[in-house]
């Protein structure tokens, strides 16, 4: 009941995918052959959320897992620590996407978009009540960019009334030496506005400045990011997964967060921050995970929410903490707080907690920000496009593959008009 399908698109996806599912299968009980091994009922309750349950009661991540080229999903298939992923469910390219939109979404894409319609529609055909699809995948990549944005359009084409959230990682040169990055980033944009219902925003600028800064990895590598990734997606999405009063979904997440359809952007984060190798449990208390909430130091996009305003947050407090304490704490840090959030929403905070311990049993808070301020990370990825643009410079390499000038120019006005959309909120 009430299923969602989880794709993963190119390396990054790939790679944060298989992140996450250690995290939730851990939470649910589930081990490497898709065995509930715990004995804890608000574990299976939900299970089916995320996860197809065969005849012989074993679980398997509703999962699909697509690349242009084979060499991450071969990783994946042979890591004998995922063993419940359904084989059937991986979709290779041979031609790769060349960190070149025009390739995953004009060239390499077309050739395997039928198969992955095929795989996905399967899917869907098991499912009792789907609510819709989650994408996991880069902007900076020339798969994740160019081949899931065709796939969205082709979600949108087949299934024009399911839920389609994305989970976005933005590009960052701290973490990437990739110079066509901004082109691939602007040009995947055009489409997240469109077709995307939710989109989380996942910066891997902010990933590496919490690794280093904050967690003193001295050289934070992908793996590193990606344990960041999958603790916020597991927070994020501890409402679809256990039992609550709120009895949440896809949709109404969206209708409670996205105030106008193109401000869909959200800035994920959580607290306290740790790296795979903390191996001491920070007691934080509700007093400061609550005002960490609103602390741009946890959040995963390189913006400060104080240079714009809030337009909706919800927050998902995890542990085995008052209720009435979280909400106390919460309406100090609303109030402290209001000249930074729009003054036409009376509630625009919204606080669930679930007492069901997270992968790392400490007490814990995550939580989903809808800020004007993200602006500031779309102006810094356009600034980057526009000063290549104007030479024209790498442009032969997307033109050649069937791209027209104009596709750039549609996709500048694009961004930019959304710059300016959350421009007007900070102003009315
Ligand atoms: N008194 C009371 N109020 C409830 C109960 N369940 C939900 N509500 C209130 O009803 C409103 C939400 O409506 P729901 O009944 O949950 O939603 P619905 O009518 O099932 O429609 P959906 O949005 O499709 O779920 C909120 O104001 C809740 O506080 C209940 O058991 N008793
Ligand atoms: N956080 C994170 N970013 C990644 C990972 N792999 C690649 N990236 C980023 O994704 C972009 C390249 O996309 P990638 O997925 O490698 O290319 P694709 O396979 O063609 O989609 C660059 O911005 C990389 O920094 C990963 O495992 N984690
Ligand atoms: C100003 C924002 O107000 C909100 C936001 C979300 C919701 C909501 C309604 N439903 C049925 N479910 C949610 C919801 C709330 C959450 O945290 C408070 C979630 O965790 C991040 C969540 O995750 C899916 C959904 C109501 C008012
Ligand atoms: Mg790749």
């Amino acid at each position: 009941m009430r299923e969602i399908i989880t794709i993963q698109v190119g390396q990054c996806g790939t790679r944060v995918g298989q992140e996450f599912w250690e995290v939730v299968s851990d939470e649910h009980g589930i081990n490497r052959e898709g065995d509930y091994c715990d004995d804890y009922l608000p574990q299976l309750q939900r299970i089916s959320v995320y996860y197809n349950e065969t005849p012989d009661a074993k679980f398997f991540p509703r999962a699909i897992f697509t690349d242009l080229e084979p060499g991450v999903l071969h990783s994946i298939q042979g890591d004998s620590c995922t063993q419940y992923f359904n084989t059937n469910n991986f979709i290779a390219g041979a031609v790769g996407g060349a960190n070149n939109f025009a390739k995953g979404h004009y060239v390499g894409g077309p050739e395997i978009i039928e198969a992955l319609m095929e795989v996905i529609r399967t899917e869907v055909e098991m499912c009792d009540s789907l609510q819709g699809f989650q994408v996991v995948h880069s902007l900076g990549g020339g798969t994740g960019s160019g081949f899931a944005t065709l796939m969205m359009f082709k979600l949108k084409e087949d299934y024009p009334d399911l839920m389609l959230n994305n989970y976005s990682i933005l590009p960052s040169e701290k973490v990437s030496d990739v110079v066509v990055e901004p082109y691939n980033t602007v040009l995947s944009m055009r489409h997240l506005t469109e077709y995307s219902d939710s989109t989380f925003c996942i910066d891997n600028e902010a990933l590496f400045n919490i690794c280093h800064q904050i967690l003193r990895i001295k050289k934070p590598q992908f793996n590193d990011l990606n344990y960041l990734i999958s603790i916020a997606m597991s927070g994020i999405t501890t409402c679809f997964r256990f039992p609550a009063e709120l009895n949440t979904d896809l949709r109404k997440l969206a209708v409670n967060m996205v105030p106008y359809p193109r401000l869909h952007f959200y800035i994920p984060g959580f607290l306290p921050l740790t790296s795979r190798y903390t191996n001491v449990s920070p007691n934080m208390p509700v007093k400061e995970l609550s005002r960490g909430i609103l602390d741009s130091n946890n959040m995963f996009v390189a913006c400060d929410p104080k240079d714009g305003k809030y337009l909706t947050v919800a927050a998902i407090f995890r542990g085995h903490m008052s209720v009435t304490e979280v909400e106390h704490e919460m309406n100090n840090v609303q109030e402290e707080n209001e000249k930074f959030f729009v003054d036409w929403l009376s509630n625009n905070m919204k606080i669930a907690v679930c007492n069901i311990p997270s992968r790392r049993k400490f007490d814990s808070a995550t939580f989903i920000v809808n800020s004007t301020s993200i602006q500031e990370v779309f102006k810094k990825i356009l600034e980057k496009y526009q000063k290549m643009q104007q030479r024209k410079a790498f442009l032969h390499w997307f033109l050649g593959e069937g791209m027209e000038e104009e596709e750039f120019s549609n996709a500048e006005k694009s961004l930019t008009d959304l710059i300016s959309d959350y421009e007007q909120q900070e102003n009315d």
